[in-house]
């Protein structure tokens, strides 16, 4: 596991875009398609803005990208809370890819619906290769959640046979669906980003506590194979180091 702490989230957003750039270009060179599940939240943003900058944008081959999402919020595509709009919103729309370059969890078909069509999806795109997605980006939340792994749903959590599935969620009062941590674990890289000062006491149990993912699930990914990277801020790092 690698962790890489920067002084704020301008800072961390611009590390994760200088690494991404490299990864994409040093997979690019092996293979003829990159893919990559986005993140929800609002972490994230910060480093879609860049990676539409022409400093960034001019150095990625957007045409061999392929776009998935680690978990979607059960919305319409109009709704501010859709991790697609978001993405849409702060990445896609400004980047030269096309729809079928986009692989988003549909909102328009019910839940379950929607978590057996990404199923069939995943296994379509990754069945019999030695990895599934070549970068995974993930949050985290200050309750130690990540895609929508929450803290007690311990069948989401330890699902082990199905790829994505859907969750309904009463905190929030609306379904979920997510990628669980199979799917995840088999990634060639996993990234996650945290900042902010009210993750410092969760990001130090995930990370340096013992093993208890039902109350910390973001410690139920473990690449099996594949790298596990931290970018995270001062803020939230606390006193890791
Ligand atoms: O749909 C979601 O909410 C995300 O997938 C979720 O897992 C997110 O990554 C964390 O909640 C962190 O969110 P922030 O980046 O807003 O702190």
């Amino acid at each position: 596991m690698q962790l890489h702490i920067s002084e704020n989230l301008d800072k961390l957003s611009t590390g994760v875009a200088d690494w991404l750039v490299q990864y994409i270009k040093q997979v690019l060179q092996k293979q003829d398609r990159f893919t990559i599940a986005l993140s929800g939240g609002s972490t994230p943003k910060k480093l879609h803005e860049l990676l539409v900058t022409d400093k960034y944008r001019n150095e990625i081959e957007w045409s061999k990208l392929h776009f998935f999402w680690g978990d979607e919020r059960y919305v319409p595509l109009t709704d501010e809370r859709s991790n697609a709009k978001m993405a849409y919103d702060t990445l896609l729309n400004h980047v030269p890819v096309n729809e079928a370059q986009i692989h988003i969890m549909r909102p328009d078909v019910a839940p379950e619906e929607s978590a057996a069509e990404y199923e069939k999806l995943l296994h379509n795109y990754f069945d019999g290769k030695p990895t599934t997605f070549d970068l995974v980006l993930l949050g985290m939340g200050d309750d130690g959640h990540t895609l929508s792994l929450f803290p007690g749903k311990t069948e989401v959590i330890h699902e082990q046979k199905l790829w994505a599935i859907s969750l309904w969620l009463e905190s929030q009062n609306m379904y979920r669906i997510t990628l669980t941590a199979p799917v995840v674990n088999k990634a060639a890289c996993v990234v996650f980003l945290a900042a902010g000062a009210n993750k410092t006491t969760v990001l130090k149990e995930v990370i340096t506590g013992a093993y208890n993912p039902d109350l910390y699930p973001s410690q139920v990914i473990k690449p099996e194979s594949g790298q596990l990277i931290w970018f995270v801020d001062q803020a939230a790092a606390g006193n890791l180091s």
